[in-house]
């Protein structure tokens, strides 16, 4: 695809419809500045195409002259491990609710369709976690479907802090206005050819280099092991008391070998299916925003 690129003075300079005072809770981790300078831009942008989601369908409504159900208007949010695809996702949602109508956003991760740790080693991908055969994708893309088709479902949960799918909760999903699906492999055809890409009205693709994604990865390790210290239910309580320099040579070569690899292999072919392309600099502030020219 050939994107239209725009430096992240350029996007500042964009419009903004969405105001900070209109927003219940602003998003965690990011400064008003980031918020101003990129994340209403991106909001306002994506407030107009669906905008025009809404318009269709009220459209249609009067052409077939036949009440029709709400669909929601279905984000694709793609990267690598660790590129800040959960804390992205959690940004945008908050300032949607600053959108008119205050559309409900839910979001869903596609790491909650990824089979149980016990599948996984029974069938030898345990060290491949991530990679497209660790997905239940015939779920994956049946819940999508049904969430698109305006129906409720219950999707299950993965926790990172366990390291496996949660045994007895699942997240309802209840008709939302907005769903934004974030995982690494939103932009991948299933091993079954589930074609993923096609069910998003948009998709965003979150970019950085891979020595700050390691870097990410790290630091979030460190994050899980402190709030590990006393929780033996954590995956990260068994490495509480491993030197770190040990845990950090443990990290590169989960990386090297299973995150790394995967970015190489089956995420970064996926960036440029994207329609906006966003690169992430080492502090996680954005400095520069591609958008396919077939949305200008
Ligand atoms: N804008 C930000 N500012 C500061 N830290 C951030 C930001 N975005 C993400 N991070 C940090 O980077 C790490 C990775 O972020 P996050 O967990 O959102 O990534 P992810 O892409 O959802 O990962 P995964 O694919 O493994 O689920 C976390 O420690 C998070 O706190
Ligand atoms: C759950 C995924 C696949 C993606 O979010 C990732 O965070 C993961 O757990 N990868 C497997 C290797 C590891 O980081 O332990």
């Amino acid at each position: 695809m050939s994107y239209t690129r725009y430096s992240r003075s350029e996007w500042a300079s964009l419009p903004k419809y969405i105001s900070q005072d209109s927003i219940t809770h602003l998003p965690n981790l990011l400064s008003d500045i980031e918020l101003d300078a990129f994340y209403i831009p991106l909001a306002s942008f994506i407030g107009i195409l669906y905008r025009n989601h809404l318009k269709c369908k009220a459209d249609l409504q009067h052409f077939f002259n036949k009440e029709t159900k709400a669909i929601p208007f279905l984000v694709g949010v793609a990267g690598s491990v660790s590129a800040g695809k959960s804390t992205f996702s959690e940004s945008i949602a908050q300032l949607f609710e600053g959108l008119p109508g205050s559309p409900k956003t839910t979001i869903v991760s596609t790491d909650q369709f990824l089979y149980k740790n016990e599948i996984l080693e029974a069938r030898e991908l345990k060290d491949l976690k991530g990679f497209p055969e660790s997905y239940d994708w015939k779920n994956l893309l049946h819940t999508l479907q049904t969430i698109k088709s305006g129906k409720s479902t219950d999707v299950p949960i993965y926790s990172h802090e366990t390291y496996d799918i949660l045994p007895d909760e699942t997240q309802h999903v209840e008709s939302p206005d907005i769903l934004i699906v974030e995982g690494i492999n939103t932009l991948q055809v299933g091993i079954n050819g589930e074609d993923l890409p096609s069910l998003f009205d948009i998709s965003l693709y979150l970019d950085a280099e891979e020595e700050d994604l390691f870097s990410w990865f790290w630091t979030r390790i460190l994050q899980f092991k402190e709030k590990a210290k006393e929780d033996p239910s954590s995956y990260y309580h068994a490495f509480k008391d491993m030197p770190e320099e040990q845990l950090h040579q443990m990290a590169k070569t989960v990386w090297d070998t299973i995150n790394g690899k995967n970015l190489r292999e089956h995420i970064l072919p996926t960036k440029e299916k994207a329609d906006i392309i966003v690169k992430k600099a080492s502090d996680h502030t954005i400095n520069e925003i591609q958008i396919s020219e077939t949305l200008l």
